[in-house]
């Protein structure tokens, strides 16, 4: 059987990627209820509920210190945001529909720009 080329992909525009993607997230219109932490003080259940919480906010600080490995593990934390909240929100509601708005926006951008 003929051996696929183990051609490595070009990740040397990753970074800057993922810095376009998190400033188009977070000047999104419907970026409001992702921005910052929930406060699990003002939202009760969600300390609970929510294993790993994450936030735009949280991600420009790990992307500022550089702890993203690759793009690989900022999708991660991006998709996270939006499962979290999936699984708090009911779709029919408005922190709900912010959230499946934004998952859809994010996962268009991401796959435009990987293949330009
Ligand atoms: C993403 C999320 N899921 C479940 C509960 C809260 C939140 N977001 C917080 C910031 C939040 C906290 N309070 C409000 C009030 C109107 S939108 C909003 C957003």
């Amino acid at each position: 059987k003929q051996e696929s080329p183990r051609t490595a992909r070009d990740d040397s525009k990753d970074l800057a990627m993922c810095r376009i993607l998190l400033a188009e997230l977070e000047s999104h219109q419907d970026a409001g209820p992702f921005l910052t932490p929930v406060n699990p003080k003002s939202v009760p259940g969600y300390r609970k509920i929510i294993k790993k919480p994450m936030d735009f906010s949280t991600i420009r600080d790990k992307l500022t210190n550089s702890q993203y490995l690759n793009l690989e593990t900022f999708i991660i934390d991006v998709n996270l945001v939006f499962d979290n909240c999936e699984k708090f929100n009911e779709d029919n509601s408005v922190i709900g529909r912010a959230g499946h708005t934004m998952r859809r926006f994010f996962q268009r951008r991401w796959t435009e720009l990987l293949r330009q």
